[in-house]
């Protein structure tokens, strides 16, 4: 059983800024965040990312990885849009990694209402083989707690995994760092391109700060009702 109650971010993918906001509106009240990513800021720009974060809370998902100096610009030039989460790949290493943080800790002028640094770790799209095709020899789990201890004590505010990895993940690093979770699944749903897949009720009861769900809600016929359903989950989960 988690802490806290485990939120619902609800992904967002649509190169379409009229699908965007309409999904928006109709999941207010029943999601805790919405999340725009690559498809729509690279579809629709990021004035109409800051459009939507006028309305919503945003986590912005970027996923930056590159050069230390790079990511730590794209970041400071990314903060005027004050999402409260935002993500970068653990793999860019720790120097990238502080880089980042110091440059959202510079932008907000250390204040606390900077958005949080997530590191991502290893993607739910991949499972043991996906690791070995790019000559990496652990399983996710190890890789995930390896990434996942070098990213924090290099200064990111949490991680993103699947739900597989979570109590390992608390087991060493706690309580504090927040912990994102994709590859959601409700029962008899398609799981798409994700390998390492849980439903709302797993992730909660292993300790998700936050679950986001994409696919499961947006090509739902009734994406309110479907959050509602994960919402009610995870309540129950938590209770
Ligand atoms: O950083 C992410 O949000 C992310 C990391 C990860 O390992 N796996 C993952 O699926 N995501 C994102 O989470 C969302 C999952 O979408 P669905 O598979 O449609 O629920 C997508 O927007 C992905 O970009």
């Amino acid at each position: 059983m988690s802490a806290a109650r485990t939120r619902l971010i609800a992904a967002l993918d649509t190169a379409s800024y009229d699908q965007a906001s309409q999904w928006a509106s109709m999941l207010e009240g029943k999601v805790d965040a919405i999340k725009l990513g690559l498809e729509f800021t690279y579809a629709c720009g990021l004035d109409a990312v800051r459009t939507l974060s006028e309305r919503h809370a945003l986590f912005l998902d970027l996923k930056l990885h590159d050069i230390p100096n790079t990511v730590a610009a794209g970041l400071k030039a990314l903060a005027p849009i004050r999402p409260f989460l935002t993500t970068i790949h653990a793999l860019g290493g720790p120097e990238m990694i502080a880089r980042a943080r110091g440059a959202l800790e510079e932008a907000f002028n250390g204040g606390p209402d900077r958005p949080k640094l997530l590191a991502v770790t290893v993607l739910t799209s991949m499972n043991e083989q996906s690791l070995t095709e790019v000559g990496i020899d652990s399983t996710p789990l190890e890789e995930v707690v390896r990434l996942g201890k070098m990213a924090i004590q290099a200064g990111a505010d949490g991680l993103v995994c699947s739900a597989h990895e979570l109590t390992a993940l608390r087991e060493e690093l706690g309580h504090k760092p927040e912990l994102i979770v994709p590859g959601i699944r409700l029962v008899g749903n398609n799981v798409d391109d994700q390998k390492r897949v849980m439903s709302p009720t797993q992730a909660a009861e292993a300790g998700a700060d936050w679950i986001v769900v994409g696919r499961p809600i947006t090509r739902a016929e009734d994406p309110a009702a479907v959050a509602q359903a994960i919402q009610d989950e995870l309540k129950t989960a938590s209770s």
